[in-house]
């Protein structure tokens, strides 16, 4: 396929070039022209009517397949354009829902994509209705009245089963998430924009492949790979890829896909740090846009600055520290900012950072736990090393071992017949209340 591809930008809007030509790359078009204008918004057709005629002209002379805009377009615009350019109009988001159709491979990943296309089209379809009983001739790609009102019901009546199904697939992810949950691991979500390099880290935390590549959207399906650190278990899911203002109605369609961030204990936000600082800084607060629409910005995030066999050190340690400036500025608390080499298996920071956090998190609490008969010290030192961390171990007549446990695993100590008690600041212990919020395990 053939595009000439527009640019429009504003004071409002600033939209990279690179990128642009980097999303019809990946949609598989070849671009015949780029045409850019620097003007506001022309109410009627997005550009201004000079460049237009302007747009007229090559569209004339290069015969492209489609016209794709790099701004999202109104309905309104869509159909002038079309009726001025009689081409194929296409807008920001209709390009990366073309790019996420291509990509899409599993059962859930297509029909949210499909959701989101349709929710997409109804704007436009509702524009076209309009447009005929105002008296214009062609309707929808050229349907008629009748035709197109039947096409509406019909998209309304698909989007109905979609949701459906989007629902049974759900639930049964949320039943899965919860046999780990209750199995001690903590649930760690990789998330970022698109080609920061999160499949790559997921491989080389997990050491298992996942298909990276260096295009954008490669990831949409969630993966979830587990992983050892040191005595406690993770899982890890890498998440479809962030971009510049992901509009309301791709989040809506990827809501379950993005759950994974909603439901994680720790966000592992993975940049680009190879990139120009002005680049890295609009994807981090592209990223954190989604972040807050997710509702996951209270969560403990790490920031995992990826791709520094690329760049100095001194580069890199200049941009760790932009980084945790604009957060401040932002008022966002970030528990971390490392410096990772997915590629290269520099992770040593990260693993740091995790391991830091991850005893912090709600689930886990510093115990003491008493085991009165020596028997029985090694089955319960080993379930605490499967879920937790041994802090300090006195063996005598009883053995006290003070470590970090997830709370939803005490039940299970002490049926072990073990005593166990939470510890204060102090390290002093406290007398267990029941309504501490741990469940009793079984
Ligand atoms: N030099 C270098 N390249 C890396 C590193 N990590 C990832 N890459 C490359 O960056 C590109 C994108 O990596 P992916 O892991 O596919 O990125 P992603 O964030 O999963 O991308 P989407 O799935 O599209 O959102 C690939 O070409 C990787 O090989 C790194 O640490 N160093
Ligand atoms: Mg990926």
């Amino acid at each position: 396929m053939r595009a000439i591809g527009v640019i429009r930008n504003s004071r409002r809007e600033r939209l990279s070039r690179a990128e642009f030509e980097e999303l019809l790359r990946s949609a598989g078009y070849e671009v015949l022209a780029i045409v850019e204008q620097n003007r506001e918004e022309h109410p009627r057709y997005n550009i201004g009517p000079g460049k237009l005629e302007e747009l007229k002209e090559l569209v004339k002379e290069l015969k492209p397949d489609k016209v794709i805009f790099a701004n999202r377009l109104t309905p309104s615009q869509a159909y002038n354009l079309w009726k001025e350019l009689r081409i194929e109009i296409m807008d920001r988001w209709q390009l990366v829902l073309e790019i996420f159709e291509k990509r899409a491979h599993s059962k859930e990943a297509k029909l949210q994509v499909e959701l989101a296309s349709l929710q997409y089209e109804i704007p436009l379809v509702k524009e076209a209705i309009r447009r005929i009983r105002l008296g214009d001739r062609a309707g929808f790609k050229g349907m008629g009245e009748y035709q197109t009102q039947q096409y509406l019901k019909h998209i309304r009546y698909r989007m109905g089963k979609i949701r459906d199904e989007l629902e049974r697939v759900k639930a049964d992810r949320e039943v899965k998430r919860k046999k780990r949950e209750n199995a001690g691991f903590v649930l760690v979500a990789l998330a970022g924009y698109t080609n920061a390099g999160k499949s790559t880290l997921l491989n080389a935390l997990a050491d298992e492949n996942v298909e990276a590549k260096n295009q954008m959207f490669t990831t949409l399906d969630t993966t979830t790979r587990r992983f050892r650190l040191g005595t406690k278990r993770i899982l890890a899911t890498d998440t479809v890829g962030f971009i510049d203002g992901l509009p309301p109605f791709i989040v809506e369609a990827f809501h379950s896909t993005l759950e994974e961030i909603v439901k994680a204990d720790i966000v592992l936000l993975v940049l680009d740090s190879s990139e120009p600082w002005g680049e890295i800084r609009r994807k981090f607060l592209a990223s954190l846009q989604v972040l807050r629409e997710l509702k996951a910005l209270e969560k403990p995030i790490i920031v995992a600055l990826n791709k520094i066999d690329l760049i100095e050190e001194a580069d890199a340690e200049e941009k760790v520290r932009l980084i945790w400036e604009l957060a401040r500025e932002r008022g966002i608390s970030l528990e971390d900012v490392v410096k990772i080499s997915a590629r290269e298996g520099r992770l040593e920071e990260l693993m740091d950072a995790l391991n830091r956090v991850v005893l912090k998190l709600p689930k886990y609490g510093a115990f003491r736990i008493i085991v009165k008969e020596p028997e029985k010290v090694p089955a319960v030192m080993a379930l605490i090393n499967s879920v937790g961390e041994v802090l300090s171990v006195e063996y005598g007549e009883k053995t006290r071992i003070d470590a970090y446990v997830q709370t939803g695993m005490v039940g299970e100590i002490k049926k072990m017949g073990a005593e166990i008690e939470r510890l204060n600041h102090s390290g002093e212990g406290e007398e267990l209340e029941q309504d501490e919020g741990y469940s009793d395990g079984g």
